[in-house]
Formats: C-alpha cells, sequence, structure tokens
C-alpha cells in the first residue's frame, strides 16, 4: 500500500496558481522555436547542467522546440592551462593562435557538445549534436577589436555572418533537440575554422530560425543599469534604450547586450538574459508573467 501525505489546502493553491499561470504562455509558445544559449559558470556545475538538460526536455514536452547553442569559455580556459598553452582575453574575446583553435574545437565539438547531448538523452533519445562547421551552418569572417583607438588582431576569432539552417530545421521537424557547438568555417580561408562568441552565434542562429525568443543564461541575475550597483536590475528594456545604453557596459555584457539587440533587431520577438545560477530559471522566464532576468523588447511592444 502507498500513502500520500496530503497538501495543505495552502500549498495545493500555490501549486495550483503555479501551473495555471503557465497556461498563456503555452498557447503563445506552442509550436514555436526558442533558441538558448548556455555557457559560462551555469555549465561547470553539475547539478546547474543536470536542471538545465530537464528544462530543455520539459520545454520540448511542452509543445515547445528548443534549439540549444552552447559555450564553455571556462573549460577551454581549463584544457588551455592543462596543456601549457597560453591564453588572454581582449575586448571580451579570446586571443586565438592556430594552437588554441584546435583547443577550442576539441572541446567544444568534442567534449561540451557531446556531454550536454547526453544529459538531454538520459530522459528520453531526444538531442542531437551539431557543429557550426557541419552541412554550412554557419559561415565566419574574421573580426578584429579596438582598443584605444588602435585596431588589434586577435588571432582566429570570427563574427557569423552567414546562417544555413537547414539542418537545425531538419532536427526540429523530426521532434529533436538541436545542440550546436559555436564554432564556424571562415569563408575567406577554406579549411580554416573560427572561434566564434557563442552569444552571437545563437543570436544568428534565433534570427535564421524565426525563433520567437532567445533566452541567454549567464552568471549574474541579469543586465543592471548602473553596475555594479544591485537595485538597477533592469526588468525590461527596449531596443532603442539598449542601443543607447551599449557604449556604457563593461566587457562580459557588451556581446550578450549586442546579441540581444542583434536578435530583436533581425525580427526576434524577445530576448531574454536570465540568471543560469538559479536551477530552472529558464522555465520561470518562459512560463510566468514576470519572467526571470532582463528582457529585450521592440520599441512598439
Ligand atoms: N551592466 C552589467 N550588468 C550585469 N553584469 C555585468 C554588467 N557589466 C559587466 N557585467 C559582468 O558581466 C558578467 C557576465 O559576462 P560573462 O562573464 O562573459 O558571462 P558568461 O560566462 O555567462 O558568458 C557578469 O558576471 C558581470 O560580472
Ligand atoms: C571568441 C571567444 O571568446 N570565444 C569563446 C567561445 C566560447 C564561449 O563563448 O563560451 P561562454 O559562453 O561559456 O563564455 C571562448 O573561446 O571562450
Amino acid at each position: 500500500m502507498t500513502q500520500y501525505r496530503d497538501n495543505s489546502p495552502e500549498e495545493a493553491a500555490i501549486k495550483a496558481a503555479t501551473l495555471i499561470e503557465s497556461l498563456p504562455w503555452l498557447k503563445t509558445f506552442r509550436d514555436q522555436t526558442i533558441v538558448v544559449k548556455f555557457g559560462g559558470n551555469a555549465m561547470v556545475s553539475d547539478e546547474l547542467a543536470q536542471a538545465f538538460a530537464e528544462d530543455m526536455v520539459y520545454l520540448r514536452y511542452a509543445g515547445l522546440k528548443p534549439v540549444v547553442v552552447h559555450g564553455g569559455g571556462p573549460q577551454i580556459s581549463a584544457m588551455l592551462e592543462r596543456l601549457d598553452i597560453h591564453s588572454e582575453f581582449r575586448g571580451g574575446y579570446r586571443v586565438t593562435t592556430p594552437e588554441a583553435m584546435e583547443v577550442v574545437r576539441m572541446v567544444l565539438t568534442g567534449q561540451v557538445n557531446p556531454e550536454l547531448v547526453g544529459r538531454i538523452n538520459e530522459h528520453g533519445p531526444l538531442a542531437a549534436g551539431l557543429s557550426g562547421e557541419d552541412a554550412g551552418l554557419f559561415g565566419g569572417r574574421r573580426r578584429s577589436i579596438v582598443v584605444d583607438g588602435e585596431t588589434v588582431d586577435i588571432g582566429l576569432v570570427g563574427d557569423v555572418v552567414s546562417v544555413d539552417p537547414t539542418s537545425v530545421q531538419a532536427y526540429l521537424d523530426a521532434g529533436n533537440i538541436p545542440v550546436v557547438s559555436s564554432i564556424a568555417p571562415d569563408l575567406d580561408q577554406p579549411g580554416q575554422t573560427l572561434n566564434v562568441n557563442a552569444d552571437a552565434a545563437a543570436a544568428a542562429l534565433a534570427v535564421a530560425l524565426g525563433a520567437a525568443k532567445l533566452v541567454i543564461l549567464t552568471d549574474v541575475a541579469g543586465l543592471y543599469s548602473d553596475w555594479p550597483n544591485r537595485d538597477s536590475l533592469v526588468s525590461q528594456i527596449t531596443t532603442s534604450e539598449l542601443r543607447a545604453m551599449l557604449p556604457t557596459l563593461e566587457s562580459g555584457m557588451i556581446p550578450k547586450m549586442t546579441a540581444c539587440l542583434d536578435a530583436v533587431d533581425g525580427g526576434v520577438a524577445k530576448a531574454a538574459i536570465i540568471d543560469g545560477r538559479v536551477p530552472h530559471s529558464i522555465l520561470l522566464e518562459v512560463f510566468t508573467q514576470n519572467g526571470s532576468g532582463t528582457e529585450v523588447v521592440p520599441e512598439d511592444s
């Protein structure tokens, strides 16, 4: 015989309210594509990575079409250190030598990607791994950065300048959860691979897929208008407000907020930065009224 402890009426009311709060969002996002960028600190905690995998499976069974784009900065740094290869960041980008690029590809496509696919597939045969190099998914072009008015070469680092989402769409149509690593072939140098920022890759893919939403997990609660003043968390910001704020932001947030801006400018209805340190924060973002971080919306929303 199995016996259950009854919920108190108060507990039952709270649970029911939470479930029913999701109803309008289940309607809004049914059959919609949602691109989720996973990276940074949330990735190196086992508990958070497991919760993330559960969330992707939850979204899929709730009738959405999640697509994961992942980074792996901490894992790349750890492997470079183990191999005694020096690496540094400039303007938010890793200066990438040909030797470091081999490690970036090995870690992202050879380690982080299959680990994430495996975690999701503990719940059923859903996830399929892809690299930005597969089937022309991403096309990259080398970029430099400007520091104090001077152009600085940062090696094999690129922007995603073209996206062919055919392979990702085919996986979605088959009911799979595509999991994409953020590297891209160099369009100007056949045979060369470029290291691309994973936030930017996620934005480019969200635009190409016509996604309803881009969600970027990070290691803070969201965008602070007066960083590091913890009272200045922004819950919603329009593209023009964000454009005005961009030049005042510090390095870590620049690629993230630029990615959100590019996504919304490219037709994605909403882009959100949320706290990847909070287990299941993505469910709160998608299925509750207040969301959980900072939402970037078009002017007329
Ligand atoms: N205005 C801001 N609002 C929030 N975080 C900011 C801001 N300016 C700089 N940051 C920093 O950006 C970091 C996030 O960027 P990054 O470390 O590159 O993230 P991730 O590892 O998740 O890709 C935060 O941990 C914070 O230290
Ligand atoms: C050019 C560049 O800096 N590429 C990043 C790619 C990984 C990434 O973006 O990972 P996170 O999202 O975990 O930070 C890097 O080499 O670390």
